[in-house]
């Protein structure tokens, strides 16, 4: 299935080491009412005519004031995409804080660092379960992708 007219949203897996990672940012939502409460990896939907990349850099910014580095992508079942829900897809990067402390300053009123053993301890969006599932398996077996990606 083409997902050519999808939007789509980026998001980080901020974790604290790409080859050792231990703990992993989670964010809660404050918008809308339904989405309210649940935890998400931070980011947001790519706007007109940037890059999926710069898109990211641009809402790690404006959400937590944050720089970061982008480690690989982390590839989803669908054309390396992951599903939110129709009409809208996920791409998601490792990624590590390089300048500023994070701080939930738009779109969330809380931010957690989640430690080793603790990734599944707060309620992630339904949508993001099978992301989060993937990046669990993919500590546990060391095969965290860190190359970095800048496309
Ligand atoms: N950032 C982010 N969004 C997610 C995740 N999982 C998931 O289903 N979503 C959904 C929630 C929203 O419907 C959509 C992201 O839209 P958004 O509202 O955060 O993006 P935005 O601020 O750029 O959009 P907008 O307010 O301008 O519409 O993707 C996730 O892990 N991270």
């Amino acid at each position: 299935m083409s997902h050519d007219l999808d939007t789509c949203v980026v998001a980080a897996a901020i974790v604290d080491d790409f080859q050792r990672p231990r703990r992993l940012l989670a964010a809660r939502r404050t918008h809308p009412a339904e989405l309210s409460g649940w935890w998400e990896l931070p980011g947001g939907k790519v706007d007109g005519a940037e890059s999926p990349v710069d898109a990211l850099h641009r809402e790690l910014k404006e959400e937590l004031g944050i720089g970061a580095e982008l480690g690989a992508e982390i590839s989803g079942p669908a054309d390396g995409l992951w599903p939110l829900r129709p009409g809208l897809v996920m791409r998601v990067w490792w990624a590590m804080i390089i300048e500023g402390s994070p701080e939930p300053l738009q779109d969330h009123d809380r931010i957690c660092w989640l430690g080793p053993s603790e990734w599944l301890n707060v309620p992630w969006l339904p949508s993001d379960t099978a992301v989060i599932a993937h990046i669990i398996d993919a500590r546990r077996s060391g095969s965290v992708d860190h190359t970095p990606d800048s496309t």
